[in-house]
């Protein structure tokens, strides 16, 4: 099953309140994608999901039970942090039979495969990684270990263009393979929204919004052709994220409902929206 719920989370650092009463409920089996700004609460909530962190107020359950100081609950959730916990001197190889000894389920075989795919020498330390394979490396560990609920602190970070592309595709896949949970922190939002079925936001501390990226993006559209005319087709509708190339323009309007008729009048074409767009205007300020 594995629903989360967390009640009247808030955690101070001193005067700073980096998390304010966050009520909030993850369905099992979905992807969800948690975005916010720098210093928004991110890392601080997936802390103290996975018991590295204690709240000052509020609670968090795995089925029905706390997850802080439960092993049991914890067994269930695997999080690639940020930051590198694993011991320097040790190889990548042992780094996988060290995971397993928590994590049984731990599929060595797979994660053997996607060491091959990605090019990682699991015959290396831990030091000797490049940033890119740092991130590799704990993204396999994460993805071979069977559990139920995956969490990824800025997954991607120093990976190139081509490798963001193949863990994305093996995110997407192992989650098809093998429905779970998954929590994806970060700050690359156009290049997920494609695997997000849901987005939480969070900014100064608080969720602002919870929604399916479907709903999100059908709130939304964008319209482009000749710029004095998408000015006058904007006439009364709110809009952000303006393109401008040359005399032509696109704008993001932010309603469902299109003016079909206008547009035609004005020879103007219609668009999707893009998430990253709506998340800038929602954490704007
Ligand atoms: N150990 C700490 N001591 C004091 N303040 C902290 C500590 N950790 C985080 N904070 C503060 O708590 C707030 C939330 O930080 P957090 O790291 O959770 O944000 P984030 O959304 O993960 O940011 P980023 O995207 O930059 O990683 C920030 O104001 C941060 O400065």
């Amino acid at each position: 099953m594995s629903v989360i719920e967390i009640k009247n989370l808030t955690k101070n650092y001193g005067g700073t309140k980096a998390l304010d009463s966050i009520n909030l409920t993850i369905e099992p089996n979905k992807i969800y994608g948690l975005l916010g700004r720098n210093g928004a609460g991110k890392t601080t909530l997936l802390n103290i999901m996975t018991n590295k962190l204690f709240p000052t107020t509020g609670e968090i359950t795995l089925d029905g039970e706390t997850v802080f100081e439960n092993d049991k609950a914890l067994n269930n959730i695997f999080y690639m942090m940020e930051r590198n916990l694993y011991p320097e001197g040790m190889k990548i190889k042992e780094v996988f039979k060290w995971t397993k000894e928590f994590y049984t389920e731990f599929d060595t075989e797979y994660a053997e495969k996607l060491a091959e795919k990605f090019g990682l020498n699991i015959n290396k330390k831990v030091k000797e990684q490049s940033t890119g394979y740092s991130s590799i490396f704990k993204a396999i560990v994460a993805l071979a270990t069977n559990a139920n609920v995956l969490i990824f602190d800025e997954p991607v970070l120093g990976l190139d263009a081509n490798h963001r592309d193949l863990l994305y595709k093996e995110i997407l896949s192992n989650y098809i393979d093998n429905p779970k949970t998954i929590i994806i922190s970060t700050h690359l939002i156009e290049e997920i929204a494609d695997i997000l079925e849901e987005v939480i936001i969070i900014k100064a501390g608080k969720v602002v919004l919870k929604k399916s990226v479907e709903e999100l993006l059908s709130s939304a559209y964008t319209i482009s052709g000749e710029s004095s005319k998408v000015e006058q087709y904007l006439i009364d509708k709110k809009h952000i994220g303006t393109e401008t190339m040359g005399k032509f323009k696109s704008v993001t309007v932010l309603e469902n409902k299109k003016d079909h008729k206008l547009a035609m009048e004005l020879d103007l074409e219609f668009g999707k929206a893009e998430l990253q767009k709506l998340f800038i205007s929602l954490t704007n300020s």
